[in-house]
C-alpha cells in the first residue's frame, strides 16, 4: 500500500505535484521508469535545446527560477533547477519502475498499478522498505522475473504524469528497409557535429525539426526539410517582448481569432512571407490551432534566416525512401546520408491505464482543457494539456489540493504511514 497518492512520472508535471502535494503535507510515491528525474529532458533532447518560452512561463509552482538565469534557460539550467527542485521539496522518486498495468478495483475502491522494477537502475528497491501497517504488507507484493522485480502498489489516488511525449512516433514510410544511411528519431539526435558535410533528410517541421536543421546548418552538414502540411512560424518576440507573453496577455482581454490575427499580421511585418519559403501557412490560427490539435507554432530561433539563404532546403512530404535517398510527393527524387525524423512523440497511457473511458485512445484526456485533469474514483492527470509546463503547473495545483481534501476526509486508520525507509525514498511527511 502506497503511503498517499501514486504518481506515475519524475518528469516536470509529476514533481509538480508531488512538491504541491507535500506542501499540504500529503505524501506521494513517484514512480519512474528511468534511472532519475525527467529523462526526457536528460536523454531524450538534443544539445543546444533551450527553453523557446521565456523562463517566468516555464517554472513549476512554489519555486521560482533562480534570478541569475537569462530569459531562455539552456537545457542544463532547466535539468539543474528541476533537480533542485526536487531536492527543495525532499522528492525522491523510485527509478528503474515503468508501469505495466493499472486498474481501479472497485470492491477496495482502490487503484492497483503494477510496475516492472530493473533494479540496476535503482539506488535502494522498493522491496527493502518496511511499512507500517499490517494491511500494507498483505498488499505490497513482490515476485521475481528474470533480473526485473514485479511490484504491485496500491493507493486511492492515482496521478497520471507519464507526459504527451513518452514515446517517439516514426511514420512507416515505404522502402524504409531499403535506406543504406543512418536512421533516427529526433530524440537520439544530439548534434550536428556527427553530420558534418553529409546531406541529412529532416522529416517534420515543428520546433524539433526547425532547431535539428538550424544547428545542422551551423555544424557544416546540408540539410533538408520535408515539411508535409505546413506550420505556424512565429519570431520568437515581438517589440522588444516574448511573443508568447505578449499572446497570453493579449488573450486575457480580446478573442482568439483577434489575437491570431494581431500575431499573423506582426509576424509577417517581422520576419516576412514564409509562405514564400515552402512553409504553408495552416488555414486555423496559431494560438487556435494550438488550443484545438495541441500543434505547437515554431518559435524561430534562427532557422528562418538559413532558410531564406537556401542552406536550408524545403522538400515536400517524402513519397518513399529509397536505397540512398528518398523520392517526394513531386516526384523529385534526391540522394541523402541520413534522415532524421521530427515527427515528434505520443502519450503511453493507452498501454498500461486499463478499464477507463477518461483517456482517449491517444492516450490524452477526452474532457477538453481546462477540465481534464481529475477523473472519477480518484484518478488524476496531470501535464496532458497541450500547453507545455505552464499547463503542467496549473494542473498540479489544482490535482494536488483536491487530493489534499480528500486526504483529510480519509480515515486515520487508513493512512499507511512509511515509517522506515532506510536510504529515505518516499516523499515521505514527518
Ligand atoms: C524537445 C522538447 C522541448 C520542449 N520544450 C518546452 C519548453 O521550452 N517549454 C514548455 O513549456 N514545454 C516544453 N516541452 C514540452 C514538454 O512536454 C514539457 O517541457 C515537459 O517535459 C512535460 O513534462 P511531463 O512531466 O508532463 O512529461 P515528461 O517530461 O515526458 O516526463 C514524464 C516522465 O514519465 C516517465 N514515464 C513515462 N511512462 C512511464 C511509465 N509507464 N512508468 C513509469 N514512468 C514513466 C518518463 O520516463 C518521464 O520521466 C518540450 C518538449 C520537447 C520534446
Ligand atoms: N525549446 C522548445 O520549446 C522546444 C519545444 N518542443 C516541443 O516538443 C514537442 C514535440 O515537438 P516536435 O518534436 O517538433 O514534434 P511536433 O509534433 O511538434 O511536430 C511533428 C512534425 O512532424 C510532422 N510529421 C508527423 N508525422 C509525419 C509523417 N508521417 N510524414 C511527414 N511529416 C510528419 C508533422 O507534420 P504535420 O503537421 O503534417 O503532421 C510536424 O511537422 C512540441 O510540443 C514542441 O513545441 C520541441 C523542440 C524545442
Ligand atoms: O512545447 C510545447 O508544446 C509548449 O507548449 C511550449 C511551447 C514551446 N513553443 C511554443 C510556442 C507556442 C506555444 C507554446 C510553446
Amino acid at each position: 500500500m502506497a503511503p498517499g497518492p501514486i504518481i506515475v512520472g519524475a518528469g516536470p508535471s509529476g514533481l509538480a505535484v508531488a512538491a504541491s502535494l507535500r506542501r499540504l503535507s500529503v505524501p506521494s510515491v513517484i514512480l519512474e521508469r528511468s534511472d532519475g528525474i525527467a529523462e526526457l529532458w536528460r536523454h531524450r533532447t538534443y544539445d543546444r535545446l533551450s527553453l523557446h518560452l521565456p523562463k517566468a512561463f516555464c517554472q513549476l509552482p512554489h519555486l521560482p527560477f533562480p534570478s541569475h538565469l537569462p530569459t531562455y534557460p539552456s537545457k542544463a539550467d532547466f535539468l539543474c533547477y528541476l533537480h533542485s527542485y526536487a531536492h527543495h521539496f525532499s522528492l525522491h522518486p523510485f527509478f528503474g519502475c515503468t508501469v505495466v498495468a493499472a486498474h481501479f478495483d472497485p470492491t477496495e475502491s482502490l487503484w492497483r498499478v503494477t510496475t516492472v522494477s530493473d533494479l540496476s537502475l535503482q539506488s535502494n528497491p522498493p522491496s527493502q522498505w518496511t511499512w507500517s501497517d499490517s494491511l500494507s504488507e498483505s498488499s505490497h507484493s513482490t515476485s521475481e522475473m528474470g533480473g526485473l522485480e514485479v511490484v504491485e502498489y496500491v493507493s486511492p489516488w492515482l496521478v497520471v504524469a507519464s507526459g504527451e511525449n513518452a514515446e517517439p512516433v516514426v511514420p512507416e514510410l515505404n522502402g524504409r528497409e531499403e535506406f543504406k544511411g543512418s536512421m533516427l528519431h529526433s530524440s537520439k539526435y544530439r548534434s550536428g557535429k556527427e553530420y558534418k558535410g553529409k546531406r541529412v533528410l529532416v522529416v517534420g517541421c515543428g520546433n524539433s525539426g526547425m532547431e535539428m536543421c538550424l544547428d545542422l546548418c551551423e555544424c557544416g552538414a546540408v540539410p533538408f526539410m520535408s515539411v508535409r502540411s505546413g506550420v505556424h512560424v512565429l519570431p520568437r518576440e515581438m517589440f522588444g517582448t516574448s511573443t508568447f507573453g505578449l499572446a497570453m496577455k493579449l488573450l486575457k482581454w480580446l478573442p482568439v481569432r483577434l489575437v491570431d490575427r494581431f500575431l499573423l499580421m506582426v509576424a509577417r511585418m517581422v520576419i516576412g512571407n514564409t509562405e514564400k519559403y515552402g512553409l504553408k501557412r495552416p488555414e486555423v490560427g496559431p494560438v487556435e490551432l494550438k488550443n484545438a490539435t495541441g500543434k505547437t507554432p515554431v518559435l524561430d530561433v534562427g532557422a528562418l534566416s538559413q532558410i531564406k539563404k537556401g542552406r536550408i532546403q524545403i522538400v515536400p512530404e517524402v513519397e518513399s525512401l529509397t536505397s540512398n535517398g528518398a523520392k517526394f510527393v513531386d516526384e523529385r527524387e534526391l540522394e541523402f546520408d541520413s534522415v532524421v525524423f521530427a515527427t515528434g512523440y505520443k502519450s503511453n497511457v493507452p498501454t498500461w491505464l486499463k478499464d477507463t473511458d477518461f483517456f482517449s485512445e491517444d492516450g490524452k484526456p477526452k474532457t477538453p482543457f481546462p477540465h481534464g485533469w481529475k477523473g472519477d474514483d480518484g484518478l488524476y492527470s496531470v501535464g496532458f494539456t497541450g500547453r507545455g509546463l505552464l499547463g503542467a503547473s496549473a494542473d498540479a495545483i489544482k490535482t494536488a489540493l483536491d487530493i489534499a481534501e480528500s486526504w483529510k476526509n480519509y480515515p486515520e486508520s487508513k493512512h499507511f504511514i512509511l515509517q522506515t525507509h532506510p536510504q529515505g525514498q518516499a516523499n515521505n511527511v514527518e
